[in-house]
């Protein structure tokens, strides 16, 4: 499977990667690099005047030449790729590839078909498939465990023929089990009764259900532990708050960081109620070909057994397809986490423009081609651009999968294979952020440099407590000190003096600041774990 997680020459075959689009950068190639890409559909054939002169011509050559060509073609496949997740960023998101590439889905297809065959040996009724011995089982199990690029290229061979991507892969089992005496005499066995769907569907789920748990959770946990952390670090840090832009009383950055940390672990909770579904019930979703063979099974419970055994949750009512509802419910619970992390990055946009944090640079990083002083958020803009695309794609795949004509329409098919893009400009914007987090440090002299200049903040404490006293017109007579106007500590100092209060409120009055008047922001920023639980992580139920 590893050979997945960086783009060889051979992985190039397989549907997924991309053809190129950038002819311009070919002539630029290692002379011997540049026919194999040409080969492989990775760049158009050169007009006969650029032709190199000593080419390499096949897939073997290339690959015995040495890392720096490996190398060479990492950064031109990445260069030239049309999709940027498999280009420019595949290195951030390449571990959702043994996941959702094609050989990802073969691979699954695979795994799928052969426990069936196993599950209908365990089935007594069915006398044609007897109990597997030991030796049939490894066999069989070594097929899964073993699955490689060069078995997926094999598989795509025999598409090219049957132009059917499914029976291409009961092909490729029938052809890879004929010489076990054992397993050759049930070949047939093979996607029995099945129709296709019946395979698809547990597939998608099972690449679902482990990429995220593998790879997609992991890094949102990171995050939300992330901000935790800013939340507690920052807990005290008084900051102004701006609520339609303007000066607005103070809080702490950690009790904002902390606001965060409970938005984005509620959807994290939330995943554990969404039931990855599955369905194994034939051409339309009623056993009819099986009960026509077999009437005897009870149909419904070996496929419940079956598709619990995968780890999936069995859906009993359904077309030829699963309707792909546990599909959408996952992706809008993951768009409302993107949304609210869209928010963040906002926010520190926002901050850091404020001067609030400024941003660790790095020996050699530019940040402007033209103002050498700028220092750009540009991870936090990153992850905004990205997160925007995914929750585009997510919701397209959300609205679109849960709708098939009568019984089935194959639209969902080509759709399906986009679950690993939107979840890939996820993972991406998730990184981008966390990159952004780690290079913040908070700014406190400018923090403070705000709200020492708006004392008019105090305007709502002191009103407030005039209220509790029953000084008449007290909220008037703050409006008039202060809307629009020029206010010093000097001049609330001076109106607080003149009030009729109680000495003791009085004193609490003169004793408040700007930085002061944070309410309970750096309790409930010190006490954020309480609210956000991520000792166990994100998990599907
Ligand atoms: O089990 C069956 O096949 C039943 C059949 N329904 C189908 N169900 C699932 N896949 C089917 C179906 N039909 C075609 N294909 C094959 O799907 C592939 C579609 O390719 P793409 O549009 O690139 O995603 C492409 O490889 C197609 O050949 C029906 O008639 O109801």
């Amino acid at each position: 499977m590893d050979v997945l997680t960086s783009p060889t020459p051979r992985a190039s075959r397989v549907r997924g990667a991309c053809p190129s689009l950038a002819a311009g950068s070919s002539s630029r190639l290692r002379p011997s690099f540049r026919p194999f890409l040409v080969k492989f559909g990775s760049l158009p054939p050169l007009r006969s005047s650029l032709k190199v002169s000593s080419p390499i011509s096949s897939a073997e050559e290339v690959e015995k030449n040495d890392a720096a060509d490996l190398a060479i073609w990492d950064l031109t496949s990445g260069t030239v790729s049309l999709s940027p997740l498999d280009g420019r960023y595949m290195q951030k998101v390449k571990d959702l590839r043994p996941f959702f590439s094609e050989y990802g889905l073969i691979r699954y297809r695979v795994l799928v078909e052969v426990k069936w065959l196993q599950k209908l040996s365990q089935i007594p009724e069915v006398v044609e498939v007897p109990q597997f011995s030991q030796d049939a089982h490894l066999f069989l199990e070594s097929i899964i465990d073993n699955f490689d690029i060069t078995d997926a290229i094999e598989v795509k061979k025999i598409e090219k023929i049957t132009n059917h991507d499914v029976k291409a892969v009961e092909y490729f089992l029938k052809q890879k089990c004929k010489s076990h005496l054992e397993i050759a005499k049930v070949l047939e066995f093979f996607h029995f009764a099945c129709t296709s769907e019946d395979i698809n569907n547990l597939a998608h789920a099972l690449s679902l259900k482990e990429a995220l748990s593998d790879v997609v959770f992991p890094v949102m946990v990171d995050l939300c532990k992330e901000i935790s952390t800013m939340a507690k670090e920052h807990a005290h840090i008084p900051m102004l708050s701006h609520t339609h832009g303007q000066p607005a009383s103070p809080t702490t950055l950690g009790k904002e960081m902390a606001n965060f940390a409970v938005r984005l672990s509620e959807r994290g909770k939330a995943f554990s109620k969404i039931r990855i579904l599955g369905k194994f019930a034939g051409a339309v979703g009623n056993y009819n070909a099986h009960k026509v063979a077999y009437p005897d099974i009870n149909w419904k419970c070996i496929a419940a057994e079956f598709v619990q055994s995968l780890g999936v949750d069995f859906n009993a009512y359904v077309t030829q397809i699963e309707p792909h509802d546990y599909i959408a419910e996952l992706f809008n619970n993951i768009i409302q986490f993107n949304n609210i992390l869209t928010d963040l990055d906002r926010d520190i946009w926002s901050y850091i423009s404020l001067g609030y944090f400024k941003q660790i640079t790095k020996a050699g990083e530019i940040g402007s081609s033209t103002m050498p002083h700028k220092v750009n958020p540009i991870d936090f803009e990153n992850s905004e651009g990205n997160l925007c695309l995914a929750n585009a794609i997510l919701s397209a795949l959300s609205m679109k999968l849960p709708i098939s004509r009568m019984q089935r329409d194959l639209t969902d098919s080509t759709v399906l294979r986009n679950l690993g893009v939107g979840l890939g400009y996820s993972l991406l914007a998730y990184k981008s952020a966390l990159q952004g987090i780690k290079k913040l440090q908070v700014n406190e002299s400018r923090l403070n440099e705000d709200l020492d200049q708006t004392w008019e903040v105090l305007a709502e404490p002191i009103q407030t407590v005039m209220r509790r006293h029953a000084v008449p017109e007290a909220y008037e007579k703050l409006k008039e000190l202060t809307r629009g106007r020029e206010v010093s500590k000097q001049s609330i100092r001076e109106f607080t003096e003149s009030l009729d209060l109680p000495e003791e409120a009085k004193a609490i009055l003169l004793n408040l600041t700007p930085n002061s008047y944070i309410g309970e922001a750096e309790e409930l920023a010190k006490s954020v774990d309480e609210a956000v639980d991520l000792v166990n992580g994100f998990k599907l139920p």
